[in-house]
């Protein structure tokens, strides 16, 4: 990574897009090239954790990552802010009880759960990140479900918004961060 380049054209210029995939129609953006990258890998959290940073966000005491590849960012992010990290699972993956939430998403439907016991969510202060916003889909069940069981979402942020999917009108009031846009 050059020193005149942004974080976001270099994101870019790492990231894999695939037409078509995984069904006609879709413009894949595959993120995996610039996780396995030093200087991506360090840009992308680095750029994350600056989303604590955006107007009225203030602390942050818990950071979820959306299944799957949020927990490979919402860990370092956890790390660099010296909070936890909690994995908002896809359905079925956490033992009972849980909160649960269904969703839309690009190409499908599916559901998101968080457990319902052993975690104190009341009056958490939460950082939801994820790698892609596309139709916002899955990032508003993340939100919501993280509501249900008490907790304030503070602040999202995503490695990739697809801006013309307009995912972002979903969030309400939520402040995103994104680092690149597609
Ligand atoms: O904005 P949306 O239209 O809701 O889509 C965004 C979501 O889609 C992808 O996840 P996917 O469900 O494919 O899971 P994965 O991370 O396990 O591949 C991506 O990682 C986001 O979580
Ligand atoms: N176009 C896309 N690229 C990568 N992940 C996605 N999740 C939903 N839509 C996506």
């Amino acid at each position: 990574m050059s020193a005149d380049e942004s974080a976001g054209d270099y994101i870019a210029r790492l990231t894999r897009t695939v037409p078509d995939f995984p069904q006609p129609g879709v413009t894949f953006a595959d993120l995996t090239p610039v996780f396995a990258d030093p200087a991506g890998l360090r840009v992308i959290v680095n750029g994350l954790v600056e989303a604590v940073h955006a107007p009225g966000v203030g602390e942050v005491d818990l950071v979820a990552g959306i299944d799957s590849r949020g927990f490979l960012l919402g860990s370092g992010v956890a790390l660099m802010l010296g909070t936890g990290v909690l994995a908002i699972r896809k359905a079925g993956k956490l033992p009972p009880p849980v909160h649960s939430r269904e969703y839309t998403l690009e190409y499908g439907n599916a559901a998101l759960e968080i457990p319902a016991d052993g975690i104190a969510f009341e009056g958490r202060r939460v950082l939801v990140i994820d790698d892609v916003l596309a139709t916002g889909g899955t990032l508003c069940a993340a939100v919501d479900l993280l509501r249900s069981a008490g907790a304030e979402v503070v602040a999202a942020a995503v490695v990739v918004e697809i801006a013309q999917l307009r995912g972002r009108d979903l969030l309400g009031g939520v402040p995103l961060t994104a680092l690149s846009l597609q």
